[in-house]
This record gives C-alpha cells, sequence and structure tokens, in this order.
C-alpha cells in the first residue's frame, strides 16, 4: 500500500488500482480490457460496486493464503489464470439483494496480495477507517423470544448472530422463559450494568419489544403525566400549559396536587398486570430529581434517562407482527435489521405514554403508566386480541379467526374522547368542532390534505429529532410543544373502535398501514375514532386497508385527528386496550405522544 492506495488483486475483477478517500475506496480495473461488466458479472453474489462507502462496511476479515478468482469476463484472463493463490482479506458490506431491491444483503469484496504484509497493512488500514465511523454499537444486550412467530425467533438469531460475530459486536443473550421476563429484567437492572450496553435487541415480534420499552422506560422516564382537559376530573392533576414536555422533571413543574397525585401511587401495587405499575417500580420522587442530563447517584454512576442520546433498541423481527419494524425500515427481514444494528443506523422515534386513571368505572383512581410504539386502541382492536387468547393453538392465523369472529358481533362502545388540537395541524375531518356539545352528526367528506409520506431522511421527523449532534437539553427543548393555540376539542357517542397509531403501522394486510402518512418521529398521534356504522360499512372502510394507495379514514363516519394527547372516558369496562397489541385493561385513560423518547437502530422506512 502506498499512501492512499495501491495495486490488489480483486475476486472477480483481476488486478484493480484502490483509492482510499475519508468516506470510502474506490477500484479501477488495472486492466482496461476487463470491461466494466465484471462488477455485475459476479453470479454468485450480490452486485459489487466500483464505490463502497465506509458507512456500508461492517466487518474486514483478514484471511489466510487461498484462491482468489480471476475476472469472471471470460473473454479476458488476467495473469492466465482463473483462480490464483494468494494472501486475501475480505471487506463486508452491505448491498441490495440482486432479485428484489428493497431488502440489504452482506456482500464480500474478497482481496488478494501476492505479499503477507501488503495485506495485512491493506486489512489494518480499512479496520481503522471503519473504527472512526461513529454510532457503532460495540456492546448488545439480545432478548429471544423463542416461541415467537412459530418458533422463528431461535432460527432468525441463529441466522444472523454470525454477522454480529464478524462485525466484533459483543452480544449478551438471554433466550426469555416467559411474559414479563424482558420486562423485568431491564425494569431491575441498575444504570451501572445498563451503562455497560450500547442498545437492547428484540428477537421477537412488537409484544416482546413492547415489553422491553416498557422494561427500559418504567424507570428511567420521569415525565409529567399528559394533558387532560377541563372538565375532566384529573384536570390539573399534573398538568400546567408550559409543562408539557417529553420530561417534566423540573422543581418549577410539580404543583402540590402533582406530588399528591404521583406520591399517592407510589406505594399501591398494580392489580393483576403483568407488569408492574410504574409508580411502584420507580419510586419516582420529582422533588429529589435532578435537572441535569445524567445525573449521578451515591457511587457516581450516571443515572440512565430518556430521551438521550446513546442507547438505542434494535429490532430483528420474528413475531407474528411486525407492525414496528415494517414501519421504521419497510421490511420484514431479519438480516436486513441486523445489518442496520451493526452499522448503527439511527432514527428518533415517538413512543406513546398512556396513563390509565380506572380499570373499569367501580376502581378507585390509581394512575399506572403504559408505553407503547405503534398503536393503543380500544373497542374492535382490544376485542380481537382479546378473543385471539382462546385461539392461540392457532398461531398467527388466530387474529383473522377472532378479527372476524369481533366483526360479526358488531359492537359498540359508549365513551367521551378529548383531543388537544394544535396549531395548525387541526383536524383531519370536518366534524370535530361539530361535536363539542356531544352532537353526532355523521361527517361530510371533505378532500383529504396531501399525504406526505416518512421516509428515510424524512425532513417532518428530522427538523428536531434527536440527531446525535444533540445535547439532552436540546432534546428537550426540541420535544416541548407549543402551547399556544392549542383547545380540547370533544367528541362523544358510540364507537366501534377509539385507536390511536404513533406510526403508520405497516404489516401484510395493511401496506400503508393505518395511517399511511404518519410520522415516526413528528410528536403525534393519529386518533382515529371510528362512529358506530351499518356492518356493511365498516366492512368497507376495513377492506380499505388491504388495498395499497386507497383512503381507509375518508369515510364519513371515521373521524382521523392529528393530535399530541387525548384523553379517554368511559362508563362501562365493556372492552380492553391493546397496546402494541398487549391487553390492557382500562376504562379512563390520557394518552399523550412522547417525542423521539427511544432511538432505534433503523434508517426509516424505504418505500
Ligand atoms: N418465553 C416466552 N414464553 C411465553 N411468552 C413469552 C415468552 N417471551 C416473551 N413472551 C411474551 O409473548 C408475547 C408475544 O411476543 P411477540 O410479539 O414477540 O411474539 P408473537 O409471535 O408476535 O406473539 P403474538 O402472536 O402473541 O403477538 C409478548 O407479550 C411477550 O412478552
Amino acid at each position: 500500500m502506498q499512501g492512499d492506495g495501491g495495486v490488489l488483486f480483486l475476486s472477480g475483477v483481476g488486478e484493480v488500482t484502490v483509492a482510499v478517500a475519508h468516506d470510502g475506496l474506490s477500484f479501477q480495473p488495472l486492466h482496461l480490457d476487463v470491461s466494466s461488466s465484471c462488477w455485475s458479472s459476479i453470479t454468485m453474489q450480490p452486485k459489487l460496486q466500483s464505490k463502497l462507502q465506509f458507512s456500508d462496511v461492517y466487518a474486514v476479515e483478514h484471511l489466510d493464503v487461498g484462491p482468489v478468482c480471476g475476472p469472471w469476463n471470460t473473454r479476458t484472463v488476467v495473469q492466465g489464470k482463473r483462480n490464483t493463490e494468494m494472501n486475501r482479506f475480505v471487506v463486508h458490506a452491505i448491498t441490495r439483494s440482486r432479485k428484489q431491491p428493497s431488502p440489504w444483503v452482506p456482500c464480500e469484496y474478497m482481496f488478494g496480495h501476492k505479499d503477507l504484509e501488503t495485506c495485512k497493512t491493506w486489512a489494518e488500514h480499512i479496520s481503522g477507517c471503519i473504527n472512526k465511523e461513529q454510532d457503532r454499537p460495540k456492546n448488545l444486550m439480545v432478548f429471544v423470544h423463542p416461541l415467537c412467530g412459530k418458533g422463528r425467533g431461535c432460527k432468525n438469531w441463529e441466522m444472523v448472530a454470525p454477522l454480529f460475530e464478524r462485525a466484533k459486536v459483543k452480544t449478551k443473550v438471554i433466550f426469555t422463559e416467559r411474559a414479563g421476563h424482558a420486562y423485568a429484567t431491564l425494569a431491575s437492572l441498575s444504570d451501572k450494568e445498563l451503562k455497560k450496553f450500547d442498545g437492547v435487541i428484540a428477537v421477537g415480534g412488537d409484544g416482546l419489544f413492547n415489553e422491553i420499552l416498557n422494561g427500559l422506560l418504567s424507570t428511567r422516564h420521569k415525565n409529567s403525566y399528559p394533558p387532560t382537559p377541563e372538565g375532566c376530573r384529573y384536570f390539573g392533576s399534573n398538568y400546567k400549559c408550559q409543562e408539557y414536555t417529553n420530561n417534566g422533571v423540573s422543581n418549577n413543574m410539580a404543583t402540590g396536587d402533582d406530588v399528591n397525585v404521583l406520591s399517592g401511587n407510589l406505594n399501591t401495587p398494580d392489580d393483576h398486570e403483568p407488569l408492574l405499575s410504574t409508580a411502584q417500580s420507580t419510586g419516582l420522587d420529582i422533588s429529589s430529581s435532578n435537572l441535569s442530563d445524567e445525573p449521578c447517584n451515591g457511587d457516581q454512576v450516571p443515572f440512565v434517562s430518556f430521551p438521550n442520546n446513546w442507547f438505542r433498541l434494535g429490532i430483528i423481527p420474528s413475531g407474528s407482527t411486525d407492525a414496528i419494524v415494517l414501519s421504521t425500515t419497510g421490511e420484514r427481514d431479519p438480516v436486513t435489521s441486523a445489518l442496520l444494528i451493526i452499522l448503527g443506523r439511527r432514527i428518533s422515534l415517538d413512543i406513546a405514554q398512556v396513563v390509565r386513571w380506572k380499570s373499569s368505572p367501580t376502581a378507585e383512581v390509581l394512575p399506572t403508566v403504559r408505553y407503547a410504539a405503534s398503536f393503543a386502541g380500544y373497542g374492535f382492536y382490544g376485542e380481537v386480541i382479546r378473543e385471539s387468547e382462546n385461539y392461540r393453538w392457532m398461531g398467527p392465523a388466530r387474529y383473522d379467526f377472532s378479527g372476524t369472529m369481533v366483526f360479526l358481533k358488531h359492537r359498540s362502545y359508549e365513551a367521551r374522547v378529548a383531543f388537544l388540537e394544535v396549531g395548525n395541524t387541526r383536524s383531519l375531518t370536518t366534524s370535530a368542532d361539530n361535536t363539542i356539545n356531544g352532537v353526532q352528526p355523521l361527517q361530510y367528506h371533505q378532500s383529504r390534505p396531501h399525504k406526505t409520506i416518512c421516509r428515510t431522511n424524512c425532513f417532518i421527523c428530522k427538523e428536531t429529532s434527536t440527531s446525535e449532534h444533540n445535547s439532552g437539553d436540546e432534546i428537550l427543548a426540541s420535544s416541548r410543544t407549543s402551547c399556544e393555540n392549542q383547545k380540547w376539542v370533544w367528541s362523544e357517542g358510540r364507537f366501534l373502535s377509539v385507536g390511536a397509531a404513533v406510526i403508520s403501522c405497516r404489516n401484510e394486510r395493511a401496506p400503508d398501514g393505518l395511517v399511511a402518512d404518519a410520522h415516526l418521529s413528528d410528536g403525534f398521534l393519529h386518533l382515529l375514532l371510528i362512529r358506530d356504522c351499518p356492518l356493511p360499512f365498516y366492512l368497507w372502510h376495513l377492506t380499505q386497508f388491504t388495498k395499497k394507495g386507497s383512503d381507509p379514514l375518508s369515510f364519513k363516519f371515521v373521524e382521523h385527528h392529528k393530535t399530541p394527547a387525548f384523553t379517554f372516558m368511559s362508563s362501562h369496562d365493556e372492552s380492553v386496550w391493546n397496546l402494541d397489541g398487549e391487553l390492557f385493561q382500562a376504562c379512563e385513560v390520557s394518552v399523550q405522544a412522547c417525542r423521539g423518547l427511544v432511538s432505534l437502530f433503523a434508517s426509516g422506512p424505504e418505500v
């Protein structure tokens, strides 16, 4: 290797001059008679490029002496031989698959040289360059759900584990033994232990991810409860306009009432929920909360709090529902997800904080906090999950079966919903203002605004995302929602379902998701109120989700509101909530979007 370049033998291409730039390598065939078709003529592996970005290289391996293929171009034979024995090293990178444009696949660039030292120098130099790439994880905690998606969890982990090994990413692997295992592990893990990891990976479905999310946040997200409307019995319990932040741990935040409400919760165990109540597990102590980004405990170990700039979550999709992966990568592919994790890709993700005030109409007020990454829904959505529990033996098909059963029952539920209408994000349907007094007109279809789909490098999410350059304080500032022009709007009546999508919630059945233009990190929930309507209309609405490019939310009986927060009240306990596919018994809840509360190893949906 001389300076920033040299001549090497590239398997399948022949001799090439290799130039090293600050961001990658480029190769030029030395013998011009080796046509450029060589780059794409290698059929044994995905298409090689003549330029390689370091950001796409995940490992460099030095190999023993062995054969390196001559050019694949049959008309040209450089050095007279097809295979030449020489010293070798391999650069492992990612590329698009040959057959499909979308998933990422690993590819290898095998280089050879007759001189061992030259080979070693090259391999070390390229390794040094990729080690300078910021933001790559070195140590990860991995939870594998062995039973998820018909036992796919273990198989998928076996498939991708060699990629982590090759990239020298250490993994502490925990095979879950029961529901709640991942939650309990993370909720009880000391911050000192957690700080040893750059992130946590779920090899499972949305359910395991939800457990991990709750385990991490239950003790580490110190936040004011969602705002509630005037007239609601919780009004003022924790909310003042200027306090509506993702992290309300501030000295001026806690009113006397706040402390009462929060501390009143501390000693009371949660009822029969698999996850512990936040208050029980956190010992939330507003008065002693420290304002700095990373305060220290007695042993000088910095506390871990969310949002933060370093910790990330990842998912290797293996469940029967993988809506979070599909909405954040555009793919349901374990290898794509593993490569995005290893390469340290990062996006911010909004999280819905759901506070249950009452589990049933007769229960005492006992605020209990849960988090959802994709969806929180009541009525139809809750009943499908509840019903499906009776048919576990069917595997993933139980969702179709119970969906049909619940649909045919066609039940509706009496409820009152109040949502915050903010500034220019007025309701996407026309009826909101009309329903303030409980009037329930059918909506008139209105031409809906142009949809801006969230994609990789989405400018809407980037505007104030928790980028790696932001300090913790900047994150908090960016996540603060303007209180100007906010007003509460009421909607009440009988609903087939009440749902809030945090992200698009794409899945195989709904290629555009529940809300095609939901963003990963814009600080908004998409509240979907499906009013009681004749069964055929409801069927028509549901079938629209299965068609790409359709508009299932344009029906008169559908209200769609983009909002940072809402409160739901029912005087019955006829139905349950579904949080990321997990059941949550509640008849009164408040929900708020926490902008960019967590970061994910992903680069956004490539759709
Ligand atoms: N070892 C285990 N045994 C039983 N349940 C588990 C285990 N590990 C995790 N769980 C729970 O199983 C539920 C579903 O997990 P996940 O979403 O990963 O898989 P899935 O195949 O998509 O499941 P489902 O079809 O129930 O949605 C979660 O609530 C999770 O907490």
